[in-house]
């Protein structure tokens, strides 16, 4: 007794989804097919600018969101279904057959995975969706973590076998410390062995979230092999209390709507009493509500639990739950209903902060336009590169200078677009909280600030508030230490230079990537996050950006440095002489450098206290001025003299005297810089530096340079009868230290107002056909959590090994979390190992 509703792109302006099951005058109607009623049906890269203008500019229409979660959750698919019912695209893309309009890098397509966050709009249900894809795996975290900053929502999306993974757990904490609204998506319900009751208890219990269950899975019985089994089939709308089915064998843009019976209906019923308590609790109109109907939780209208919703969910209160199966066209409409419904547009986010140094100010405070380049991408088509920007604030207009604060360069936005995947439409300009994208500039890279709007601003003649603006920061992150590095070298001669253009355009892109040079081997190091992620960086530059190169093996990246109780002799000085145009330059330079020792927070209260004040030099690495230090010149100013003196220094510390490898955790206190008085220049001050530092190296006896290697911070998650194994093999086996052993269920809260929430206490639906799968049910064990901390080189292949440990239960995640100085007896082994 239902109602059939083809809902061929009618959705998307005339029958949205949520309102065709929720129209009153669609009951009673038995199986009705609508005709299409509206097609959009653009193809990709159709010029659309025009009939979107509306959109454009109501702001509370946008919505900024991304997709957050585990590797191979479903992500690209829940995106691929969400373009085609929008009406972007004409077909549905498969992940498995690599033709996906998100996944669209060849290195992504071919391993199923999604590397890089391409940013797509769509619309629905007259609303801007911009939509922030991210990668699952853990070597591109930070990638993930910059997409991000620049969201103002976000959908996780889980599996509905796996439940909440730890990825998912990580990133998911990410976008709590940004405080980022959240939607789970349940996905794979079509799977053996999915349970969408299990998947809530895990969110509540994992990720600390009070559960609000918009929808439930809809499963209907089935004969197969003469044997009664039951299919997920489609959702129950916990709001409209109506089931969904989706007709079999369509694209999804099919289903029957109809009443709940039986124990659909009690069920259904519990999670409303469910939701709209939990709503009374935190929102005082609700309580109105509720009172006002002689508190029935039945006679509450959808209307009004869905403004609870709203609000609490951008209050960071709750999380809205919902459950599909993308594969199969299941649920991905009622999703794109609640990201409209439920998830903030840029208003409704606390407004973005400016930062350089300590100034710290607020968008709202400024006059100028500001955006943050979240992402750029070498457009294989123009060849040029592509920034996405978000804007936070003013709007940015074509042909509008726009000035990067991160370099302090300035050029033109000769060309502005928005993007759907591959394809893009031009546009003449891009308003506050949109996101849209700048071709053809020179010097914007990834993570850069960018202002535009300046040469109006009043502030412009007053000095100081010009330098400073100029330099402000929209949400800075620092990129990590590269763990991994490879060799990269061009085959011929006149691959050279296309190789170091390759190379810059891979450094634009992503900023987690390095490059250095080695100074004994002349050799080109490329150096990234992950072995993955050297592996399609290197892949890129081959394959993509076609450069004639050869990649050598995947070497983890060592440091060197100066052993903890070195107790640093007297300073050593170094004069260096040389000639400019015909004129006899010098500068003499004296330094001492010092250890930093890893237990700093341990009682170093006073060099703590230097480094505060110090110039941070990367890896670690600090320039102290001593306080005897004294730079007066007639000629040369004391910024020009230390910016010359860094550079040195930083030079000097790039190859240590025992392995050749670069310095880290040394501080060098500079004593003296002398330069003759005639002189105009600083240039000199460079050389001096850096021999200066090379001098004291070597004065260091050998027994005290010291070799450093990355230990990570591993988290191994196993069940309680593997713990005994795994952490005596970490502590043996590995050179690991234990340092925590935990439940999987935190027990401090990450939800807005603090309060523990206890699983088995919430209301969950029961999960009737796990008793149906017939093998890998995945148990709801409490599992243990092991933490350690163990040195990079002891984790390779690590996952096969606990697999065989564990009989295929543990996992395990890590992160770079420092560098240490390695004993003797691991510098010599790793030595002859790796560099013998
Ligand atoms: N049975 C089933 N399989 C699904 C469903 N959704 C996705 N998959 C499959 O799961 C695998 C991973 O899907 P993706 O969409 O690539 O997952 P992802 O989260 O984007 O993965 P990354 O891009 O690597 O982070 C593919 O083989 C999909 O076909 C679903 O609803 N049901």
């Amino acid at each position: 007794m239902g109602l059939r509703l083809s809902i061929s792109a009618c959705h998307t302006r005339c029958l949205p989804f949520g309102r065709a099951v929720s129209s009153q005058s669609f009951r009673g109607i038995e199986s009705i097919r609508l005709a299409v009623v509206f097609r959009r049906g653009y193809a990709v890269g159709q010029k659309k600018a025009k009939e979107e203008s509306g959109l454009e500019t109501d702001i509370r229409r946008v919505r900024n969101i991304g997709i957050i979660a585990h590797i191979d959750a479903g992500k690209t698919t829940t995106t691929e279904r969400m373009l085609y019912y929008s009406g972007y695209t004409k077909r549905i893309g498969n992940v498995d057959e690599g033709d996906t309009v998100m996944d669209y890098l060849p290195a992504e397509r071919d391993r199923g995975i999604t590397i890089t966050s391409a940013a797509i709009s769509f619309d629905w249900n007259a609303h801007r969706i911009n939509l922030i894809d991210t990668p699952g795996h853990a070597d591109f975290t930070f990638e993930v973590i910059r997409s991000i900053r620049v969201l103002d929502g976000a959908v996780t999306v889980l599996d509905g076998v796996e439940g909440v993974e730890a990825q998912t757990e990580k990133v998911w904490h990410q976008a709590q410390e940004m405080k980022i609204p959240r939607i789970v998506f349940v996905n794979k319900m079509d799977r053996e062995g999915a349970g969408f009751g299990r998947a809530v208890r895990e969110i509540v219990g994992k990720l600390s979230a009070r559960t609000c269950i918009i929808n439930m899975p809809l499963f209907k019985k089935v004969i197969e092999n003469g044997l009664s089994t039951a299919k997920f089939c489609g959702v129950i709308d916990v709001l409209e209390m109506k089931s969904i089915e989706c007709v079999p064998d369509t694209d999804g843009r099919e289903f029957i709507v109809r009443d709940l019976v039986d124990e659909e209906f009690d069920e259904a019923k519990k999670a409303r009493v469910a939701l709209v308590e939990t709503l009374a609790e935190l929102d005082d109109d609700m309580v109105e509500k509720f009172l006002e109907v002689d508190d029935d939780h039945m006679a509450i209208s959808s209307r009004d639990i869905k403004t609870a919703l709203r609000k609490c969910t951008l209050n960071n209160q709750v999380v809205p739950v919902l459950c599909g199966a993308s594969f199969r066209n299941i649920g991905v409409q009622p999703l794109l209903d609640a990201t409209v419904d439920y998830l903030p547009s840029p208003v409704d986010r606390p407004p973005a902060t400016l930062k350089t140094g300590t100034t710290e100010l607020s968008i709202t405070d400024t006059d100028v336009g500001y955006a943050l380049a979240f992402k750029v991408v070498h457009d294989n088509h123009s060849g040029k590169m592509l920034v996405f920007i978000r804007v936070y604030s003013g709007t940015l207009r074509r042909l509008d200078k726009i000035y990067n604060t991160s370099n302090s360069t300035e050029e033109k936005a000769l060309k502005l677009s928005r993007m759907y995947a591959d394809a893009s439409v031009d546009i003449d300009m891009i308003h506050e909280g949109h996101i849209g994208v700048i071709t053809g500039t020179k010097d914007v890279r990834t993570g850069d600030t960018i202002m535009f709007g300046y040469e109006k601003s009043k502030s412009r003649s007053n000095r100081k508030l010009k330098q400073d603006m100029m330099s402000l920061q929209l949400n800075p992150i620092s990129v990590p230490s590269p763990v991994f590095f490879a060799s990269v070298e061009p085959k011929t001669i006149s691959d050279t230079r296309p190789m170091e253009l390759g190379l810059q355009m891979l450094l634009r892109e992503d900023p987690s990537l390095h490059v250095s040079v080695d100074e004994e081997t002349s050799q080109t190091h490329l150096s990234g996050m992950g072995e993955l992620h050297l592996e399609i960086a290197s892949d890129r530059l081959v394959r993509e950006l076609k450069v004639n190169a050869h990649v050598g093996k995947i070497q983890i990246s060592y440091r060197e440095s100066i052993e903890n109780n070195l107790t640093p002799g007297a300073p050593v000085s170094y004069t260096y002489k040389g000639v400019n145009k015909g004129s006899e330059t010098s500068s003499t330079v004296s330094l001492v450098l010092r250890p930093i020792p890893e237990d700093l927070d341990w009682g170093h209260q006073d060099l703590k206290e230097q480094l505060q004040t110090s110039i941070a030099l990367g890896d670690n690495n600090f320039l102290t001025f001593d306080n005897e230090y004294d730079f007066a010149h007639p000629n040369v100013s004391a910024d020009d003299a230390s910016a010359a003196l860094r550079v040195g220094v930083i030079a000097g510390l790039l190859h240590g005297k025992r392995f050749g490898l670069p310095m880290h955790s040394v501080q060098v206190v500079v004593k003296i810089v002398e330069l003759p008085l005639e002189q105009d220049s600083a240039a000199p001050v460079t050389p001096a530096a850096r021999f200066a530092i090379a001098r004291f190296l070597e004065s260091i006896p050998l027994e005290s340079k010291v070799l450093m290697e990355p230990v990570m911070d591993v988290t191994v998650i196993v069940d309680e009868e593997d713990i005994g194994n795994v952490m005596s093999d970490i502590s043996s086996a590995r050179s690991g230290r234990v340092y925590a052993l935990e439940d999987e269920h935190r027990k401090e809260s990450s939800l807005a107002d603090n309060e523990y929430i206890d699983p088995d206490r919430v209301y969950s639906p029961p999960d009737y056909t796990l008793h149906l799968s017939k093998h890998n049910i995945r148990r709801e064990l409490q599992k243990k959590l092991i933490r350690a901390k163990v040195p990079l080189n002891e984790m390779v292949g690590y996952l096969k090994y606990l697999r065989a440990m564990t009989q295929g239960r543990g996992s395990f995640l890590m992160s770079f979390d420092r560098y240490e100085r390695a004993s003797k007896e691991r510098a010599t082994s790793i030595w002859q190992n790796h560099y013998s």
